[in-house]
């Protein structure tokens, strides 16, 4: 059996993770934690692995604190940049049989979505992402727009594209955040869950790729999919589709 700790366990995620782990044959609950429990409590003499889902300012040090107990983590937590992620490859050095799994996103319709999006980027000559959320959230653009902005700059640098056309002049917030080149915004509304479009155009034609995730439901296929990977990979791993033999 695998033993699976959850850290947010209380939260919208985490309590689907809680649900999932206790429904899945080869696994069992350790701990449940949230904010303000000691994460000292997580040793390898009680857990597996690790899943965390806090709040972005939080999940850093959540992340070094387990590194340092020498157990698996995998994070949906959003709010990682390249300076975190290195941080993290730093704490592992010292800890070469511990895993860290981070994904921007567990829903497989919209690792696909992303894949498929970063395929075609090559193609259009304008990209631009719209995420859609409940309006809980409390970050903006989305963890997985972000990377699926990368993901696009990525592919049209590769295929030595030139800058997106743009002629705004004005803009009082309206073109959204530039990722990398890309511009991404985001729709906070009642009644909404997670949701990502991705538009290319040309000249008299528009590519949109869309993925809905109605329910977190959704996100739990993915996280048993990356606790049952864990420590199988030592070091940094970031993304499902790399879990996903695209
Ligand atoms: N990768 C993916 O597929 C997905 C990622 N997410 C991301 O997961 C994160 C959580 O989302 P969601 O569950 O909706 O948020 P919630 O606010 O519902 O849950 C967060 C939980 O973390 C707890 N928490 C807060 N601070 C700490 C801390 N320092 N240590 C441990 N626990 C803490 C909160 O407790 P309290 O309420 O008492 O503060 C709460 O129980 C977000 O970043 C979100 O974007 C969400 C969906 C899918
Ligand atoms: O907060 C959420 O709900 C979600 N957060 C993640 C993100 O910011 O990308 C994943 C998913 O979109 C749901």
């Amino acid at each position: 059996m695998i033993r699976v700790s959850v850290v947010g366990a209380q939260g919208r995620m985490g309590s689907h993770v809680v649900a999932a782990v206790n429904s899945a044959s080869d696994m069992e609950l350790a701990l449940t934690l949230d904010a303000g429990d000691d994460l000292n409590q997580v040793s390898r003499e009680n857990t597996d692995v690790v899943v965390e889902f806090s709040v972005p300012s939080a999940s850093l040090d959540n992340v070094l604190a387990l590194i340092r107990h020498d157990v698996n983590v995998v994070v949906g937590t959003t709010g990682w940049n390249e300076e975190k992620l290195e941080t993290v490859r730093q704490a592992l050095t010292s800890h070469p049989d511990v895993s860290v799994f981070i994904a921007p996103n567990f829903a497989l319709s919209t690792v696909l979505a992303e894949h498929f999006a970063a395929q075609a980027a090559r193609y259009f000559e304008s990209a631009e992402i719209i995420e859609m959320h409940h309006p809980d959230k409390v970050d903006a653009p989305s963890g997985t727009a972000i990377h699926t902005a990368q993901k696009l700059a990525t592919a049209r640098r590769a295929a030595g594209m030139p800058a997106i056309p743009d002629n705004t002049q004005t803009d009082a917030g309206s073109r959204g955040q530039v990722v990398e080149g890309i511009h991404v915004h985001a729709v906070r509304l009642r009644g909404l869950n997670a949701h990502e479009e991705i538009l290319m155009g040309n000249a008299g034609e528009q590519l949109i790729i869309r993925a809905d995730s109605f329910d977190r439901t959704s996100f739990m296929p993915g996280v048993l999919l990356a606790i049952r990977h864990a420590g199988k990979t030592p070091g940094l791993t970031v993304g499902l589709d790399t879990y996903m033999d695209l």
